[in-house]
């Protein structure tokens, strides 16, 4: 895929770094045996301190002098040394010093990890300090339990926060050492607890319960002693129960031989099962990610363009004629001329009720008993004769309600702009992968539906009715509502004006190809690369998806964002990608099959990996619109059409007819049709948000797709070196790097289609570099290093 590489490795690592020291084996052996003896000396000097501490004060002062013989076991050294740690320095805790120079002697010798060494030392040094403080809360001035440092800082502490404030800070400090050092939590302390008390609570039932003792014979002391102490019979040599007296509840009783198996089955209810809650193994990867986690927090798609600003509201334009006013007299009068127009057909009615919309109002009426709803359906014509309107529309039965609907057009429609269903609750507060808000239903509730569900559009009307406008608000809502890293739209637009006006953002929001210089695609043989480009990108992140485990882009990028995939084994954030045909017809008229076979393949496959298409056209005849585009595009909007053949071909039903214009629109996601004024954006609205995206910090470049080299291009094996793609040695180094010969493994390094890298690996196979193809395995790789590389091609330009 053609796509920035997204630099997390580059982002530097808030590391400890370890200082290193590079040593030879001898210098190991050497080193590694200084300190284990020092340890060892400072070790023996500290306990005989212990003993001769006091005794050796008096001959510190002469250290120099060779007639003063301390006590100390290590001598005047020892003495010393002592001194110096555990007098003035930590006090007892200096033993644990002695030990980590022990320590690091065997690690040396023995080669062992140092970053695990460091860790070590810094914990121990802290316990060091710890212990010493502790000791000297208890101790005084000259006392080696804390030694001078333990006093000291004891003495600091309680004159600023007092001795209670010391104990607290002692004891914070060690469950700070203990929940960082050994993950201890809250939770393993009320556990630890509970099953403290429960073990007492048995150990007290126990000492209650009536304890057999068998009588075998060689009972242990203890046991014997408590022998002797009851009486025992021994003659029948069979278990004696006798009365134990309770005992101190810590003292253990190896005698005490629980039943194995209790009489009193009600006993054994009674006890509480402890389930111990096993954690899943984590894998590998996902502790890597953890910490990445933990270090980095999530992966953040919106980083590089962190400072993007999302247009703001007021770009959107207020109209005037905005909100429904309800003009009584136009009601009365429209529910008088349905009810006399159906008594003229002796059709009754029971109730009557209207829904006021922004174009239409909704009659619901309930007929009397026994009234055919077929023979209202029939009167479609008359109703709308009666009422001397065009664009009635009955739906009988409305679906999931008794009743019958007409629905009849207002004298005053109001206009639905684009800024109300932006700025409405349900927009703006929807979690959809792609929201887009069409504008009002009939009664007036704000219409939002997701593109990612539908999985791709088709818009069809005739011209002049509002389909540029409704696809001008398809992209609007998505612009008020998606950063530019996590949507692309790929814009064809043959008749080359209507969506021009969003070349201005082609670094944030659009895709095209490699080569192409404009973003926005007018020329029909484009279009079938672009296309045909598109395949490529969706088998591609296919594959991705297939490596990451992942069963569409939603859980894909939600594991790219919690770093459990690798970005260098091709892994990146995947932005949907939203493809715009404004004029499928024409496409159609002068590319067919081949524009019509890419189309059919992404619509059928690309749902799942976040690309959707939406296809605009004002000729809905049956071979624009196909059998096979039709299956897969469940999702559709009808705008006005002139014919009830028209209509068909798009809703497989009549309605779209029977529409006024300006917007007015039916969408159906395959059941129910939804009649929905489309919100009104207008081009300098459009022009406006562009601009305002437009002259914000970009991309460097527009969203690449993968290249794709058309068939004409050929296929053959290109032997001649000056034909070889100039991506060659850049293939070349990648395969020999991997030691794999693997086209698809190019595919994602290079970010090509899969044509070119299949050419690739057949030049590479003509130069020697790869072995010949060996059916499901990758291809033998033939030169060792890149060092054997550089000489390869070098003997061939000879
Ligand atoms: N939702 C709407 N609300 C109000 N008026 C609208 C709406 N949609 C379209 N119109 C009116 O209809 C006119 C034509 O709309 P639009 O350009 O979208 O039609 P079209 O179907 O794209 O036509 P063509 O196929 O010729 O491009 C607009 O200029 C506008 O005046």
């Amino acid at each position: 895929m053609a796509k920035k590489k997204t630099d997390t490795n580059k982002s530097p690592r808030k590391q400890f770094k370890m200082p290193s020291f590079k040593l030879s084996s001898q210098q190991k052996l050497v080193f590694g045996s200084f300190l284990v003896i020092f340890g060892f000396i400072l070790f023996m000097a500290f306990l005989s301190s212990l003993f001769t501490g006091k005794a050796d004060q008096s001959t510190l002062s002469d250290f120099a002098s060779r007639e003063v013989k301390p006590e100390n076991w290590v001598s005047k050294s020892g003495a010393w040394l002592s001194d110096f740690f555990i007098q003035r320095g930590f006090g007892v805790a200096s033993f644990i010093i002695s030990g980590l120079i022990f320590l690091s002697g065997i690690y040396v010798l023995m080669n062992l990890s140092k970053s695990k060494l460091w860790s070590h030392w810094f914990w121990g040094l802290l316990i060091v300090i710890w212990l010493s403080v502790l000791f000297g809360f208890f101790g005084n001035t000259n006392d080696i339990l804390g030694g001078t440092i333990g006093f000291e800082v004891n003495m600091y502490l309680q004159d600023y926060i007092g001795k209670i404030g010391t104990s607290l800070l002692l004891l914070f400090g060690l469950i700070t050492y203990l929940a960082v050092r050994f993950k201890v939590t809250f939770e393993s302390f009320t556990t630890v607890f509970k099953s403290a008390k429960r073990n007492i609570n048995d150990e007290f039932s126990d000492l209650n319960e009536d304890v057999i003792v068998p009588l075998d014979n060689n009972l242990s002391e203890e046991a014997e002693a408590i022998k002797s102490a009851f009486e025992i019979s021994e003659e029948n040599n069979e278990p004696v129960i006798i009365k134990k007296e309770p005992k101190p509840i810590f003292e253990t009783t190896p005698l005490v031989v629980k039943p194995a198996i209790k009489d009193d089955f009600e006993d054994d209810l009674d006890i509480e099962i402890e389930v111990e809650k096993v954690a899943e193994e984590a894998s590998e990867t996902d502790n890597l990610s953890d910490k990445l986690v933990e270090d980095f927090g999530q992966f953040d798609p919106t980083l590089e363009l962190s400072k993007y600003q999302f247009p703001p509201l007021d770009l959107l334009k207020k109209y005037d004629s905005e909100g429904i006013t309800i003009n009584q007299e136009e009601l009365e009068e429209n529910k008088n001329r349905i009810v006399d127009t159906l008594k003229n057909y002796n059709i009754g009615i029971a109730s009557i009720k209207a829904t006021i919309g922004p174009t239409v109002t909704l009659y619901e009426i309930v007929p009397d008993a026994g009234v055919r709803i077929s023979k209202i359906k029939n009167l479609e014509d008359d109703i709308a004769l009666s009422l001397s309107a065009l664009g009635i529309r009955i739906i009988a039965p409305i679906p999931g309600k008794g009743t019958i609907g007409i629905e009849v057009p207002n004298k005053n429609s109001t206009i639905v702009s684009m800024r109300s269903v932006i700025a409405s609750k349900k927009f703006q507060s929807s979690d959809m992968q792609l929201p887009i808000a069409l504008g009002k239903t009939i009664s007036n509730e704000t219409f939002v539906v997701d593109l990612a569900k539908m999985p791709h559009l088709l818009m069809a009307g005739a011209t002049g009715q509002g389909k540029s406008v409704g696809l001008n608000a398809v992209l609007t809502s998505l612009l008020y509502k998606k950063h530019p890293a996590e949507v692309k739209f790929v814009l064809v637009d043959p008749k080359k004006v209507e969506l021009t006006l969003f070349n201005k953002i082609e670094r944030h929001y659009l895709a095209k190809l490699p080569d192409s210089e404009e973003a926005i695609i007018t020329d029909n043989t484009k279009v079938i690369n672009t296309l045909n480009s598109l395949c490529i990108e969706m088998d591609n992140r296919y594959e991705l998806l297939k490596n990451a485990l992942c069963r569409n882009i939603a859980e894909y990028n939600v594991k790219f964002k919690a770093r459990k995939l690798n970005p260098n084994d091709g892994h990146q954030f995947l932005p949907y990608i939203v493809l715009v045909v404004d004029e499928f017809a024409d496409l159609i008229m002068t590319a067919g099959k081949e524009v019509e076979t890419p189309i059919a393949r992404l619509a059928q496959l690309a749902r799942a990996i976040g690309i959707h298409l939406i296809i605009a056209t004002q000729r809905p005849s049956v071979n624009v619109i196909t059998g096979i585009i039709k299956a897969n595009f469940p999702a559709r909007i009808a705008f006005r059409v002139t014919s009830k053949i028209d209509s068909r071909t798009i809703l497989d039903g009549s309605g779209a007819d029977q529409l006024i214009g300006r917007g007015d629109m039916l969408f159906t996601q395959g059941n129910d049709l939804i009649r929905v004024q489309c919100a009104f954006v207008d081009t300098p609205e459009v022009e406006k948000i562009t601009e305002y995206i437009g002259s914000q910090k970009a991309y460097p470049d527009a969203y690449l797709l993968p290249e794709y080299v058309g068939e004409e291009s050929g296929t053959s094996l290109d032997i001649d070196i000056s034909d070889r793609d100039k991506l060659f040695r850049e293939a070349a180094e990648v395969i020999v790097t991997a030691q794999q010969g693997s086209a698809s493994l190019l595919q994602r390094k290079l970010k090509l289609g899969y044509n070119r890298a299949g050419r690739l690996i057949d030049q590479l196979e003509a130069a020697g570099i790869v072995g010949p193809f060996e059916g499901s395995k990758a291809r033998m790789v033939l030169i060792t290093d890149l060092v054997a590389l550089d000489k390869h091609l070098e003997n061939e330009t000879l």
